[in-house]
Order: structure tokens, then sequence, then C-alpha cells
């Protein structure tokens, strides 16, 4: 089934260890966050994946199934375990040490990829984590993106580092490539000043405007987003919510972008409604559930401008 949106990416089963020494598990990885929350948009939505033949691809699998996700595109790994990492948190909720293993989605080769779903689909959704480690991964995601761009398929790309273990110098390289490489970048506030080394958004709009991305959508935390395209840039506030946990927040934020993006071809409006639906996002503990429908996005954002 050919979609509108097709999100490449590493699904990872999350373990968040909470300060009293409880975990939460979870659905992770940001590009199935982004495929969820584009899917809750009403987007026609689809991964690209290998999942390990375990119990962890079979819940990703049913996941993706209740969520609407087109999941004719994932396949099955006999080699490799679907991703799993663990997050600890010190007393003071600050994440403080981080570990990741399997990862059969950074085995996919360029000769995996689904050439003719690509093509058919409007946007190519990569993020950038497993680029940084993983030439296998890395061939593939530029694969993708060649097949992408030579079919006109628009492409999506978020630095998405996450923390900031991987050598600079390589997660430079391979982010700035496939940024000079992708019309829609939506770069976290946090990762833009690690990779481009400046911490003004207007510069850092800029840099990324000038790598050749049509429409920059920098996400600034709780303070917002800046949306620009070459002509024309608006400052979005964030919206003053009493927000328990961010974890997926830029995620959703992506995934919402690009529905709303699909459906009326207008970045600044995608980047009001993106702004709203991540907001609601941080009401609720971990990734996915928190993340927001259109109905509640369209109610709350109906309330506020009342
Ligand atoms: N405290 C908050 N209050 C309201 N909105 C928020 C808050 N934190 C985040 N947001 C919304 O979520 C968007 C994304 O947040 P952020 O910039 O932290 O993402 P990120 O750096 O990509 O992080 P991650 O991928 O880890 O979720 C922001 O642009 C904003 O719209």
């Amino acid at each position: 089934m050919s979609v509108d949106l097709l999100c490449f990416g590493e699904p990872m089963l999350e373990f968040n260890q909470q300060s009293d020494g409880n975990y939460l598990p979870g659905h992770g990885g940001d590009t199935s966050n982004c495929a969820i929350a584009a899917a809750r948009s009403g987007a026609s939505v689809g991964m690209l994946a290998h999942v390990g033949a375990d119990a962890f691809g079979d819940s990703f699998l049913s996941l993706w199934e209740v969520e609407g996700v087109d999941t004719s595109t994932v396949t099955g790994s006999a080699v490799a375990h679907t991703g799993i990492y663990f997050v600890s948190h010190g007393p003071d909720g600050h994440q403080f040490s981080y570990m990741r293993a399997g990862s059969a989605s950074s085995r996919v080769t360029p000769q995996d990829l689904p050439v003719a779903d690509i093509e058919a689909a409007k946007i190519l959704h990569v993020s950038g984590i497993s680029q940084a480690i993983s030439n296998t991964a890395a061939d593939a995601v530029f694969a993708a993106i060649d097949i992408a761009r030579a079919a006109g398929t628009r492409v999506s790309y978020d630095t998405n580092l996450r923390l900031k273990l991987w050598p600079l110098a390589r997660a430079r390289a391979v982010t700035h490539a496939a940024m000079a490489m992708a019309d829609i970048a939506l770069p976290g506030k946090d990762d833009a000043e690690h990779l481009t080394g400046l911490s003004d958004p207007d510069a850092i709009v800029d840099f990324y405007l000038t790598l050749g991305a049509k429409v920059v959508a920098l996400t600034l935390g709780s303070d917002g987003t800046l949306v620009a395209t070459s002509d024309r840039r608006e400052r979005i506030a964030a919206f003053p919510v009493k927000a328990v946990d961010a974890t997926g927040a830029g995620d959703t934020f992506d995934g919402a972008f690009l529905g709303e993006l699909l459906r009326t071809d207008d970045p600044f409006a995608a980047g009001r409604y993106a702004n709203a639906a991540a907001a609601l996002s941080t009401l609720g503990y971990g990734a996915v559930a928190p993340m927001p429908t259109r109905s509640a996005v369209d109610r709350f954002l109906e309330e506020r401008n009342k």
C-alpha cells in the first residue's frame, strides 16, 4: 500500500529508569514516534524499518496496526534483534546514563529498500541517530534519500542525536550531508547548537536554509518554535501548559508538522498545529501515550484562541 508519509528509522523499546528505581517501559525510536504522531494527526503514514523476529518486534507490529501506521514496508530480520535502550535518571530527574543494544534496523542495506514505495510517497522522513554511528544505516539512508529526490518525493530530516555520545566530527559530517539533501529540516535546538556551533535561533535557521532546506522548523523546547522559508519566518511561542514530561515532544512535533504540511501545504500553519500537538504531548509521561489526536489538537486550539 502506498502512503503519503514514509518514516525510515529505528524502532526502539525504551526502558526509562526513574529516580525511585522503578522503570517505565515504552515504545520509542524517533521515527516510530513521529509516524504515530502523524497517524494521530490523520495522515496516511507508514514505517520503513527492520524489526527482529522477537517479542519486541511483534509488539511494535501490533502497536503500528492499532495506530493505523502501515507496516507493508516493515521487514523482519533473522539476524538481529529489535533495538532497545535503557535510560536512567538521577535523584534530580537528570538523565545520567544511557545504553542501547540490538538494532535490526541499522542492518537495512540499500538493496533492501522498497523503491516503489519511496517513489510513491509524498514525503520521506528520516532521522539521524543511527547514521551517525553505523555505516550500513548511513548507506541505506542516503540511498533512500537519493531515490526520493529522483522521484520528487520531498525529504524531511531531523538530526535527533538525543545524547551527544557520538563523535562530533562523524555526527556533523553525516547530519550536515543529510540536511543538505533535505527539503524539510526539523532540528531541535540542543542538537542544532551542538552540530552547528551556533546559539542564535535565527543563525541556526539561516545555516540550514543555506545548506539547502526549503522549510526549517527549529524546535526550541518551552520557547516554542521558529519556522522559516527563504522569504518568511515566524516565531511561534510555546503554549503555557503544565508540562510534566517533554519526552517525545520533538517527535510529536515532527509527526504533527508533517501531517499538517501534507494537508495544507503551509509550513506556518503546520508549525502552529505542531506547536499545539507537542505542547499537549508534554502533559503525560512517556512518548506515545500522551500524543494527541487531531480532534484533541483542534479542540485545544479552539479553546486557546477564544
Ligand atoms: N514545556 C513546554 N511547554 C509547551 N510546549 C513545549 C514544552 N516543551 C516542548 N514543547 C513543544 O515541543 C516542541 C519540541 O520540543 P523540543 O524542542 O524540546 O524537542 P526536541 O529538542 O526535538 O526534543 P525531543 O526529540 O527529545 O523530544 C517545542 O517546539 C514546543 O512546541
